[in-house]
């Protein structure tokens, strides 16, 4: 997978290229490239930003510096590009949406500030057929769309093959069965008065599936009920019912 991003801040990116994500570049898995949206301004300024037509706080990126800077790393590679506009207005990003785009051959990542970038960009890349997803990481608002790329970055490269040493932890993910993961342990069995659950120390593999199943269940009830009740009908047992 190739991934593209483009910021006026190059340097948010760096974390990127460190540990698991830095690995998985040195492997190959995944090309990384930055680049400074600035390198696309004609004025002395180098200006990105403008005042905001309609009147209003704050400013709004250039739609010429950006169209500009996506045409041309759009060209630089002939695989197709899924474009991620990340703002607080945007779609939900959860995990599925991460497992969706382990399927792109490509990601480019505008990265908005201000009051984020003017909607022409987006309307023009569409009009070009082009897929744009503009998408929200949570509801509250950060200064630019940089810190949003690395966690967006972050759930999709974990979910490459090859990437994580134990596919199974991702397959095991919290939400990927719909519900959060309950607590986890290791040693010591006792730990400044607090002993281990039992079951876990039992070897008896249905019960502990059982206990884990409940505990997930319980911290699924009590921080995401909206999660619970998001679950289809056949999702859980009469055994989980019974919980
Ligand atoms: O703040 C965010 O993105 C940066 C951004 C983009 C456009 C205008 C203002 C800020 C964000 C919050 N949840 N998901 C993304």
């Amino acid at each position: 997978m190739r991934i593209d991003v483009i910021t006026i801040f190059p340097g948010y990116l760096a974390p990127l290229r460190e540990a698991l994500l830095g690995r998985a570049i040195g492997a190959g898995l995944v090309d990384l490239a930055v680049h400074d949206l600035r390198s696309w301004t004609r004025d002395v300024h180098q200006a990105v930003d403008d005042s905001p037509y309609g009147g209003g706080p704050g400013m709004v990126m250039r739609p010429q510096v950006w169209g500009e800077a996506l045409d041309a790393v759009l060209a630089l590679d002939e695989r197709p590009a899924r474009i991620v506009v990340p703002t607080p207005a945007g779609r939900p990003f959860t995990q599925a949406t991460a497992q969706a785009w382990t399927g792109e051959e490509r990601l480019v990542f505008a990265c908005g500030r201000y009051e984020g970038i003017d909607q022409r960009v987006v309307d023009d890349a569409r009009r070009r057929d082009l897929p744009v997803d503009e998408v929200s990481i949570g509801d509250y608002v950060l200064v630019g769309g940089e810190v949003a790329v690395l966690v967006m970055v972050e759930a999709v490269v974990r979910l490459l093959p090859g990437v994580l040493g134990n596919p199974a932890s991702a397959q095991q993910d919290s939400f990927s069965d719909g519900l959060l993961e309950g607590p986890a342990y290791t040693r010591p069995e006792v730990w400044r008065g607090l002993a281990v659950p039992e079951v876990l120390r039992s070897g008896n593999h249905a019960k502990i599936a059982r206990w884990r199943r409940d505990r997930a269940l319980e911290r699924t009830a009590q921080r995401r009920p909206d999660l619970l009740a998001a679950l289809p009908e056949d999702a859980l047992d009469d055994a989980d019912r019974a919980f």
